[in-house]
């Protein structure tokens, strides 16, 4: 720990600069927690809807119209609430498309978490996800919190990948799932926060407390899209 005085609160800085707490000298209590900037990938195949998912968490609208992919790496920082903590999520969107896939990989090591998506009207990008895990146990970190997110719930009339299948390839791998929309932004927010809820358990948790179920958490507060594509 190291301590820094400031104007009116001492700041200690914990775990390499993770973990942040203000201490209020006059109470001596700890009023707010701040956790540092973690980081979160979002990775799959060109038009899946990587961007749509970040600027639907980000801003809350929905990018409609022309498709334009993705040149390079780009990101967005966003701060959540998780149980009194400010967790701030630095979120890298990367090109889909093959030709970058070098200039992506260089930023797989840094990141604490993954969420890796495929289009539920697209068969290859959901076929392409195994391609993708191992991708990801090459270059990102062997800890790295994964999650797999079939993108586009919306469009029912055009889906071509059941709900079971996404369920049972995660299963397969061990890693959480939900669908989402970009458009309606239907479990987009869950899926931010239960990373980041994730994140700060792995960051805060003392040896006695129990680990945090990221899989029950999902289930207990995920909507489920029905035939008709409702929320
Ligand atoms: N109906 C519907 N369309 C979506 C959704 N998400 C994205 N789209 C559309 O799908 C297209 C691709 O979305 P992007 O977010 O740009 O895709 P991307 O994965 O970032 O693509 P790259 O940048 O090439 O990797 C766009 O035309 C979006 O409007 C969604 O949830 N529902």
């Amino acid at each position: 720990i190291s301590f820094k005085k400031q104007s009116r609160h001492i700041t200690a800085y914990q775990r390499d600069n993770m973990v942040i707490k203000y201490y209020d000298p006059i109470s001596v209590t700890c009023s707010s927690l701040v956790l540092g900037l973690l980081q979160v990938m979002l990775l799959g195949d060109s038009a899946v809807g990587k961007t749509c998912v970040l600027v639907r968490f980000k801003d809350g609208a929905f990018l409609g119209g022309n498709f334009i992919a993705t040149v390079g790496i780009d990101f967005r920082n966003k701060v959540v609430d998780v149980d009194n903590f400010k967790v701030k999520l630095q979120i890298w969107d990367t090109a889909g498309q093959e030709r970058f896939r070098s200039v992506t990989h260089a930023y797989y090591r840094d990141a604490q978490a993954l969420l890796l998506l495929y289009d539920i009207t697209s068969k290859p990008s959901f076929d392409n996800i195994r391609a993708w895990l191992t991708e990801i146990h090459e270059y990102a970190q062997k800890d790295v919190v994964i999650m797999l997110l079939g993108n586009k719930s919306d469009m029912a009339a055009e889906r071509v990948v059941k709900t079971e299948e996404g369920e049972k390839l995660a299963k397969e791998y061990g890693v959480p799932f939900m669908e989402t929309s970009a458009k309606t932004g239907v479990n987009v927010d869950l899926a931010f926060h239960a990373i980041a809820k994730e994140l700060k358990h792995r960051a805060t948790q003392q040896p006695n407390e129990p680990k945090f179920q990221i899989h029950d958490y999902i289930e207990s507060q995920k909507h489920k899209t029905g035939c008709c594509g409702l929320m």
